[in-house]
């Protein structure tokens, strides 16, 4: 598997997110500075960290969206690449425009740092082969902004077409206001792009791959991911 995760000013969690491609996968990433215009050649697997590119400022991920680098995802990725955006990388996808709607401010306007509970709709993506659909995992969350939303044309397409991957559920799987910690419409955590090839989520799977840490939830996307670019090597 040859990844990469892109760096941008205020990204903080891009070790977090090497170090689990490299546990998971044996297999070290290259990081990508924001200002490069290719990715490594034989990339296969482009990972947009979460973090606080440029502090956040106008709105999350904005001013990161218009980076260099991300011509050449957009490039990659319409030729079929894998690209995958937690958190901070959801909302640069969204405003890169790969991925469509966007992500607002908690509904009750606070920074949520905590565990949720995530269902998984689908498990015939490339993200998502290590789960079972209907399987329910316990992420972390750390967003102000995780409050996703789109026009109603765009929600029907997303949910019609099956491309909402994740949605805030209790841990029976429920899908109930009082367990959609931000708000989002239809508990949305996690879409896809009509490729199928682009995933954003607002969860950090990459931050419960270990016991040690007290869960290893995350681990299925990442084992699977490795799994499907292993085959396709
Ligand atoms: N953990 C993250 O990537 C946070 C994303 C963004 N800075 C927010 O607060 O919404």
């Amino acid at each position: 598997m040859k990844s990469a995760v892109l760096v941008f000013p205020g990204i903080n969690r891009e070790r977090d997110m090497a170090r689990t491609l490299r546990l998971v996968s044996g297999q070290q990433p290259a990081m990508v500075w924001h200002t490069e215009h290719e990715l490594p050649a034989g990339t296969d697997l482009v990972v947009v960290p979460g973090g606080f590119s440029y502090g956040d400022y106008l709105r999350c991920g904005a001013i990161a969206a218009r980076s260099p680098i991300m011509d050449a995802v957009r490039q990659f990725a319409a030729k079929g690449g894998l690209v995958l955006g937690v958190c901070n990388g959801f909302q640069i996808l969204c405003e890169s425009g790969l991925l469509p709607g966007v992500l607002m401010r908690n509904e009750n306007l606070r920074f949520i740092c905590r565990d949720v509970f995530l269902k998984v709709e689908r498990s015939d993506t490339p993200f998502t082969r290590g789960y079972n659909a209907g399987q329910v995992v316990r992420v972390p969350v750390a967003h102000g902004e995780g409050n996703y939303i789109a026009d109603g044309e765009t929600i029907a397409r997303l949910e019609g077409e099956g491309r909402v991957i994740f949605r805030y559920s209790g841990p029976d799987g429920m899908i109930d206001p009082n367990w959609n910690h931000n708000g989002a419409i239809n508990a949305i955590a996690g879409i896809v792009n009509d490729g199928g090839n682009v995933l954003g989520m607002m969860p950090h799977p990459e931050n419960h791959v270990e016991a040690e840490i007290g869960s290893t939830d995350g681990r299925g996307l990442f084992a699977g991911l490795a799994e499907v670019l292993k085959r396709a090597a």
